[in-house]
């Protein structure tokens, strides 16, 4: 066997893909080799799926015909919203978004077929109806009424709309379009990785994003955008900040939102995203959770030259735009879905099983003792 790897599988190579580059030193990040820096500022979310999932930008009418795809296949299956109905209002979204996704494995319309060309509708249909099960799963979890998708706007405009009944500010779709494209893919982070292992089994595709869900539900991977949030809350004002973190650190805490397992310099999504959370902060004339985080991330930076990650600004903009927590998380997911089925569709278009060893240090040799023995 090779030599034990290093605690969790730090810097370990775990396979090749064609998808996701990061330079963790120089803090680049590139989606099928565009800087991530450009596609936020020019792509929509749309183009960027296309460009993950098959390997180039689309032109126009590609473009037009993948929109429209989309926007056919957002409304969920009449069962998925009564599933909805009957989860108790008190599960975390990320949870009932697991549980749904589960349950729409069992009503795919391609049920036994395993080609790609059957595996790519069940990713469109996926990356269509996400925003639609997270707005509904929220409305749900307020005692609201779904709101149905509508087939005129951006996806990230139609999940503003879902989720509030009303649609949003350019500004805020904006934003939103730029926080998904920010979040669709990033090479083998755990959840990816768990999809891949699920794919590699030769399992279904919703099996994969299953347990991808659950992998990104953690607050060490996407669960921390909720606890950057839950954070800020609670330290109230940007002049609480230095004492917080301090004690924080005191008291061998993480702070959420920073540091990260590739990147040693500042996660370039952070940059746009403390732009992003600036912005929106600006036009809302709500300077406060931007202001909190910044004191943070100067004390963090200064104690533990840590960075802030992804998770870190996002948090402040979600907050400004009225968006409620616990729905950071999912929000990610809406995102990552396009990244998660790109891996999936790799891994299953050439396979094999992933299956590491364990270097074992359990005892080696014990003699059975009888049970009135012991
Ligand atoms: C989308 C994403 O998944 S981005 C990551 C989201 N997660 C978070 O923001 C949670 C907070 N951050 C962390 O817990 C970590 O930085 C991780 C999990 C992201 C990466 O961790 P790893 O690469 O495994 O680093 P590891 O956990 O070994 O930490 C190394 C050292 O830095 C410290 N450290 C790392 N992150 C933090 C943090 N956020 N706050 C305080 N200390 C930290 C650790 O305590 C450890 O210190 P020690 O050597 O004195 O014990
Ligand atoms: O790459 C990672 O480990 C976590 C991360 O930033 C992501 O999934 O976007």
């Amino acid at each position: 066997m090779t030599q034990p790897n290093p605690a969790g599988l730090e810097d370990v190579v775990a396979g090749t893909s064609e998808i996701c580059f990061i330079d963790g030193k120089e803090g680049r990040l590139l989606y099928r080799g565009y800087d991530v820096r450009d596609l936020a500022e020019h792509a929509s979310f749309e183009e960027v799926v296309y460009l993950l999932w098959h390997g180039r930008l689309p032109n126009r009418a590609e473009l037009d015909a993948f929109v429209q795809q989309l926007r056919s296949l957002q409304a969920l299956p009449g069962q998925v919203l009564d599933l909805i109905q009957h989860i108790p209002p008190a599960t975390h979204p990320m949870a009932a978004l697991r549980t749904a996704v589960s349950y729409l494995g069992t009503l795919d319309p391609d049920q036994e077929d395993q080609s790609q060309e059957a595996n790519l509708r069940r990713a469109t249909r996926l990356v269509a109806q996400f925003p639609t099960l997270v707005a509904a799963i929220q409305r749900v979890r307020q005692g609201k009424e779904p709101v149905a998708p509508r087939r005129d706007l951006s996806l990230a405009a139609n999940f503003l709309y879902m989720l509030r009944g009303e649609e949003p500010s350019p500004l805020h779709a904006d934003v939103m379009n730029v926080a998904l494209v920010l979040h669709a893919d990033h090479e083998l982070n755990a959840s990816t990785f768990a999809a891949r292992v699920v794919a590699a089994t030769l399992s279904d595709m919703y099996s994969a994003i299953t347990a991808a869900i659950g992998a990104l539900k953690g607050p060490l991977h996407g669960g921390a955008n909720e606890q950057v949030m839950r954070t800020l809350l609670e330290i109230g004002s940007p002049d609480k900040a230095e004492a917080w973190v301090k004690e924080a650190l005191a008291a061998k805490r993480r702070i959420m939102g920073f540091g990260h397992r590739v990147y040693k310099t500042e996660d370039p999504r952070a940059t746009i995203l403390r732009r992003l959370s600036r912005k929106v902060a600006e036009a809302a004339g709500d300077l406060r959770w931007f202001e909190i985080s910044q004191a943070v991330e100067k004390v963090v930076t200064a104690e533990k030259g840590l960075y802030p990650n992804v998770d870190f600004y996002s948090a402040s903009t979600y907050y400004v735009m009225g968006i409620p927590f616990e729905l950071y998380t999912p929000i990610f997911a809406v995102s990552r879905i396009s990244g998660w089925t790109a891996h999936v569709l790799e891994q299953y278009a050439n396979n094999r099983l992933i299956r590491p060893r364990a270097e074992y240090t359990g005892p080696t040799r014990r003699e059975w003792v009888p049970l009135e023995q012991r």
